[in-house]
């Protein structure tokens, strides 16, 4: 697999206090990664650095092998980098299905018009986005109404909408029930298999972590202390350190 993401000694310090510590990795076409860490470890400054939401000290960043450190989160998104956040931000006065047509228009670069007829534009387009997310039957809902578990996959349809290439998922299920999580990276895992897409994302539940992540790398006070697989990171001595105190190792989880 080629890599789709490079990122070379990545710095990020605030007034002195180094919060992202010389750290290296990439990410490959079609992968489905994540970023672990205790809480402080870093991993939201790291992806503010990739969306170009902050500048890093030191460092780079490559997509598709074109430097991208410090450029505006809007060139990165349009160059195809992706992102949903910790917190919902779907229009909730609107249809599910019209919150898919205006991430379309704005992909498609329509000037958005509330006019009865804008309505027509990229429906049919929008339901397909909305069968990826198994949401059709629920297209002509108010997001108000939504249960939290499918707003989050109505965000992940909207994400969708841009055609990334490399999808950044902020804890994609904080909030969410058990079960629910390991419900919506199933689906992400099954987007991640049909269409190719690489994801970068941070997550706090191990269970979600290990069940699905191709690879998993592990964020300790701003630097890197692991990248592997489920079973290297698993049995890493400094992972177990950081996690349990040296105790028992994370629970056994089947590769999705
Ligand atoms: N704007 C800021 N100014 C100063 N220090 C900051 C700032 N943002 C983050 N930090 C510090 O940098 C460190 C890393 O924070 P960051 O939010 O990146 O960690 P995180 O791994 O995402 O944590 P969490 O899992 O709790 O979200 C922390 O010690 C935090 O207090």
């Amino acid at each position: 697999m080629s890599e789709i993401l490079r990122v070379e000694t990545l710095k990020k310090s605030y007034d002195g206090f180094l919060a992202v510590n010389g750290v290296s990795f990439s990410v490959a076409k079609g992968e489905l990664k994540a970023l672990i860490g205790p809480n402080g470890a870093g991993k939201s400054t790291c992806f503010n650095m990739l969306m170009g939401q902050l500048k890093p000290t030191e460092g780079e960043v490559f997509f598709e092998g074109e430097r991208i450190t410090g450029h505006k989160p809007r060139d990165i998104w349009r160059r195809g980098v992706g992102r949903t956040f910790q917190i919902t931000g779907t229009y909730q006065s609107m249809t599910v299905i019209e919150n898919v047509q205006m991430a379309l228009m704005s992909h498609h670069r329509k000037i958005f018009s509330f006019g009865s007829r804008a309505w027509k534009l990229y429906r049919e387009e929008a339901f397909e986005f909305l069968e990826t997310v198994s949401m059709q039957d629920q297209a002509d809902r108010p997001c108000s109404i939504l249960a939290y578990g499918d707003l989050k996959r109505l965000e992940l349809a909207i994400a969708l909408c841009h055609r990334p290439r490399l999808l950044l998922m902020d804890e994609p299920t904080a909030g969410m029930a058990p079960s629910a999580r390991v419900e919506l990276m199933q689906l992400v895992a099954d987007i991640v298999r049909d269409q190719g897409v690489s994801v970068l994302f941070t997550e706090h539940d191990m269970d979600v972590v290990f069940a699905h992540s191709h690879h998993i790398m592990v964020l300790n006070r701003g630097e890197l202390i692991a990248d592997g697989d489920a079973t290297a990171v698993r049995n890493n001595p400094q992972v177990q350190e950081v996690y349990l105190g040296g105790g028992t190792l994370f629970k056994e989880e089947s590769h999705a």
